[in-house]
């Protein structure tokens, strides 16, 4: 199996503050790895770190093999948009789109219209939301705009999916959907980091992770 990401002891600081202490954790293809941890204790920061949406204080980041650390923004934003599918808390939706056209927008370069509408609506519809595909994100439930960032995520089956979270505001039917999603994608080859707070969805996952104190501990 090849290595799609690897974090070289990383270290990240907010002011004086130590987070995250020299973290090193390679990411498989077609693994899932799980991260838990105290509220606080960082795992949104790690997460947001190996998205490339923030940098280390120090350390290094592979992804496939290249050494991205150093890239600048522009370098970086274009591996986000080649290699992640980023399923956040705060689900980066443009509110003048509706639903449908949020789900399509990573693809209006890469795909023809039809084939990503297609695509789209076949996720929208597996999480519930087929009758919301007009709907403005600011007419959507919490647990609906998190529906929708996932499909998205999903859209263009990016090699590494990133989750923080996933199930937050679900309940247990759609958490399932949405557990089940991650998982195909994982079966189908992607590699994928789930933060969460549930000991179950941790316990489903390839290799599970407790970070405290700032460490990565195995489980
Ligand atoms: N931009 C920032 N500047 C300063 N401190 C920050 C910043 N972002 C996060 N922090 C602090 O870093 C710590 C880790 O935050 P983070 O959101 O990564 O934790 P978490 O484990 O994801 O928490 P939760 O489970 O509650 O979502 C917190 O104490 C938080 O207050």
């Amino acid at each position: 199996m090849s290595n799609l990401l690897e974090l070289i002891s990383i270290s990240k600081y907010y002011e004086k503050q130590l987070i995250l202490s020299e973290i090193s954790l390679t990411l498989e293809a077609g693994t899932a790895v799980a991260v838990t941890g105290n509220s606080g204790g960082g795992k949104t920061t790690l997460l947001s770190i190996v998205g490339l949406l923030q940098s280390a204080t120090s350390g290094q980041i592979l992804v496939d093999d290249v050494n991205v650390t150093a890239f600048n923004r522009q370098q970086q934003a274009a591996i986000r948009g080649r290699s992640f599918g980023f399923v956040f808390q705060r689900a980066r939706l443009i509110n003048s789109l509706t639903v449908l056209e949020n789900v399509i927008l990573p693809a209006i370069f890469s795909r023809p219209k039809q084939e990503a509408s297609k695509r789209a609506q076949a996720l929208l519809t597996d999480f519930g939301l087929a009758e919301r595909l007009d709907y403005k994100p600011q007419q959507l439930s919490l647990g609906q705009l998190r529906r929708v960032s996932l499909a998205r995520a999903l859209l263009l089956k990016p090699p590494i999916l990133l989750a923080d979270e996933p199930t937050n505001d679900l309940d247990p039917a759609l958490a399932r959907t949405v557990v089940d999603a991650l998982f195909q994608a994982r079966n189908e080859g992607a590699g994928v980091i789930i933060v969460t707070h549930d000991p179950a969805l941790a316990r489903q996952a390839d290799i599970a992770f407790r970070l405290e104190s700032g460490r990565l501990i195995r489980q």
